[in-house]
């Protein structure tokens, strides 16, 4: 499988702190990568960096982040803007949330569009009930009428899902996309991502702190712990056969997600 994204050997500070530290992997195409690790091992980190969102405060100040051959780190402020959204989509914890409350969400999900490409309201309107026909969502037309609170709140993340999806990012990064949805819900969550997999052949880098939802989803796991890798590999090797101590308490510790 070619190789779409890679993070080579990349150091991270905030400030004075160094947070990652040596952290090098890569995406193929249509590949999921799951990393996982503790609160504050730097997860998020990892996913602004790849989207140049560190902030004034933090430097990718080692090593290179690739995308499809394309130094990001070189890349002016206006090159990122078309690649954030278009080459890599973004999926928030509380994807919903990112919704202005007072307009519905066809409106938004439209303007989100065509801050990207042009496209006729009729163009906009055949691409989304598409998508959200795929998706198996019932009444999709319903769907684009409604405001955010009509709908309940894994609704919305499974919507903001299918938002980031109707530019075809090559790569969708996912920070805690089940972490604020309740344990039937999560499932359908994990689910629209492999359909997403499926359908699109789109690579995903999933971040969480739930194994259970990586080992329901992930090709491949990366074990983060203060910022260093301490577990990288194939989920059933790693999942098998932890080299660090570290993996094997925190496999431990989850129970098992059911599919
Ligand atoms: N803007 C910032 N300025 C300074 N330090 C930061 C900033 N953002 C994160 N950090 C620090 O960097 C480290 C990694 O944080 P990060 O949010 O990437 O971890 P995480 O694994 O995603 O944790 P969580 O699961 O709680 O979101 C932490 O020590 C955090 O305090």
């Amino acid at each position: 499988m070619a190789e779409l994204l890679r993070y080579d050997h990349i150091n991270i500070r905030y400030g004075q702190s160094l947070v990652i530290e040596d952290v090098d992997f890569n995406l193929a195409s249509g590949e999921i990568l799951g990393i996982v690790g503790e609160s504050g091992s730097g997860k998020s980190t990892l996913l602004k960096a790849g989207m140049g969102l560190l902030g004034k405060e933090g430097q990718l100040c080692r090593g290179k982040i690739l995308y499809d051959g394309k130094d990001l780190g070189q890349c002016s402020e206006r090159e990122m803007q078309k690649i954030r959204g278009r080459e890599l989509g973004m999926v928030f914890q509380m994807a919903g949330s990112s919704f202005c409350p007072i307009r519905t969400l066809g409106v938004q999900m439209q303007e989100a569009v065509r801050a990207h490409k042009r496209i006729s309201k009729a163009e906009f309107m055949d691409e989304a009930l598409d998508l959200l026909n795929k998706f198996g969502f019932d009444k999709p037309d319903r769907i684009l009428e409604s405001y955010p609170f009509e709908l309940s709140g894994g609704m919305q993340q499974r919507v903001g899902i299918v938002a980031a999806m109707l530019l075809h990012p090559r790569v969708l990064l996912a920070d805690e996309p089940t972490s604020a949805l309740d344990v039937s819900v999560q499932k359908q969550v994990v689910e629209q991502f492999l359909m997403i997999r499926e359908k699109f052949g789109t690579s995903i880098l999933l971040v969480s702190h739930n194994i259970g939802v990586i080992r329901a989803m992930a090709d491949e796991i990366l074990v983060l712990h203060q910022g260093k890798t301490v577990d990288y590999g194939k989920k059933d090797d790693i999942l098998a056969q932890p080299t660090s101590e570290y993996t094997e308490k925190l496999l431990e510790a989850v129970p098992r997600f059911r599919r």
